[in-house]
């Protein structure tokens, strides 16, 4: 495209050719208005965009980018494999390299299958759910997002979310049928659901931490219960760390809030994306043999990528990994810290009533008083807050330099390279972005 068009005729000219102008819709501003800012470029804690303009980042790709973007030693791993060789459609060493790192940061996994996106993951990992039961149904948690397969849009979070839909046009009643779907934080209503249909429910899906209708951690003891229902009813816990694996901790939510050495609850299933891949098209798959056993081709459940364990994937993933070591998690944690202090700090300042959640340096900003007095604990609380207060928060942060997630239902994301001079231009842009939340009226 000619250099000298502007961001607006840029996006014009993409609508276009593509639906909405974007490749997935939470890029859209659809929930915030104005013109989604197209980027040329990233390094360490800034994009840059099409006119050379930089900002400090707090999406990081939506995770990936745990280190930053483009850190030098992952990218070199990438260009050494690249001249390898793009795709072999044929095993590697390093796909056998990474899943024995996977398997050492976690400790009940034993086999790992790589695909290529965070929705094949956790599709998979509900076939494999339910070829290993031989039962039909599902539970899933409304809020929660685990990607864009049919059986799992249903009241689900992130772009669903920020667009205010029930689930998708085009999933056929059949596909969606046997999807239960529950209020999150709920025990007895997974109990319930179980006593009602328990010799017909494959799997509990859940979202190791949901991190998709905003930053809603489990109550205490709920992913345990979630363990034991399951167990009791003879179905498997799936738990989704597609989006907190490798992100909130070296072992993910579960090594975040189990000890290795004497867990409180170990899942049957889990997925992961996002950090895996190190900023490349990977995810996976993983459990224990006798589960991981049943897929192709050693077992009757059928899955398969001409793409997946791609090489120049699974080398970004192996150096992200050997990479993320405590020093880095250490100061993630440390940035986070500053940055869920500094926000409260400014709301508060301008009279902002909101409730920051967090899971270690995972967080999201909730508006309103209820969440205020009382936090949000699922998706009807998070759909209830003050979404308006949003969209002149992000754009007063935007215009100060800083890119946000553009929807409030999504968590805002560091990385290592988020040092001291990015912090500070995060933190002076917040009390004008207060102010701006302050002075929002809702729409009558
Ligand atoms: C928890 C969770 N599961 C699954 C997915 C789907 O991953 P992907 O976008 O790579 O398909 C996402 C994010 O998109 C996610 O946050
Ligand atoms: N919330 C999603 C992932 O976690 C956002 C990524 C996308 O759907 O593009």
């Amino acid at each position: 495209m000619p250099g000298h068009l502007s961001m607006e005729e840029v996006f014009a000219r993409a609508c276009e050719l593509i639906p909405g102008g974007v490749s997935s819709p939470v890029r859209a501003f659809g929930s915030v208005g104005g013109t989604p800012v197209f980027l040329a470029s990233a390094k360490g804690p800034h994009v840059v965009d099409i006119t050379g303009r930089e900002y400090v980042d707090l999406v990081c790709s939506w995770g990936p980018a745990l280190l930053g973007h483009a850190h030098p030693e992952v990218v070199q791993a990438v260009q050494d494999a690249a001249t390898r060789g793009l795709s072999f459609g044929a095993p590697t060493t390093a796909e056998v390299e990474l899943a024995a790192a996977v398997k050492a940061r976690i400790p009940f996994v034993e086999k790992v299958r790589f695909v290529s996106t965070g929705t094949e993951a956790t599709m998979t990992a509900i076939r494999l759910a339910r070829g290993a039961t031989g039962r039909p149904r599902i539970v899933k948690f409304a809020g929660c997002y685990h990607g864009h397969s049919d059986s799992l849009l249903a009241a689900a979070g992130s772009g669903v979310a920020t667009a205010g839909l029930p689930g998708s046009s085009g999933v056929t009643d059949g596909a969606a049928s046997d999807t239960i779907v529950l209020p999150y934080n709920d025990p007895d209503a997974l109990r319930a659901a179980f006593a009602a249909d328990g010799e017909r429910i494959a799997c509990v899906i859940t979202e190791a931490c949901p991190a998709n209708m905003g930053l809603v951690p489990p109550a205490s003891g709920f992913n345990e219960t979630i363990r034991e229902v399951t167990r009791e009813h003879g179905a498997l816990m799936i738990f989704d760390e597609v989006l907190t694996g490798f992100r909130v901790g070296p072992a993910g939510y579960w090594g975040h809030d189990n000890s290795p050495d004497a867990p409180r609850y170990v899942p049957d299933i889990v997925t992961f994306g996002k950090v895996l891949g190190g900023g490349m098209p990977l995810a996976a798959l993983a459990a224990r043999a006798e589960i991981m056993d049943l897929l192709a081709p050693l077992g009757p459940v059928y899955q398969a990528g001409t793409l997946s364990g791609n090489p120049l994937a699974t080398a970004a993933g192996i150096a992200t990994l050997r990479l993320a070591d405590a020093s880095v998690y250490a100061r993630v944690d440390e940035a986070s810290e500053v940055l869920q202090t500094a926000i409260g700090e400014a709301l508060t300042g301008a009279s902002v009533p909101h409730v920051v959640q967090r899971a270690g340096n995972l967080f999201s900003v909730f508006f309103g008083e209820d969440a205020a007095a009382r936090g949000v604990r699922n998706y009807a609380e998070a759909q209830a807050q003050d979404v308006f207060r949003f969209a002149p928060f992000f754009h007063a942060m935007l215009d100060a330099g800083v890119t946000l997630p553009p929807s409030v239902f999504e968590a805002w994301f560091l990385s290592s390279a988020h040092d001291d001079a990015a912090l500070s231009r995060i933190l002076d842009a917040l009390p004008a972005a207060a102010r701006a939340a302050a002075s929002a009226r809702r729409a009558s």
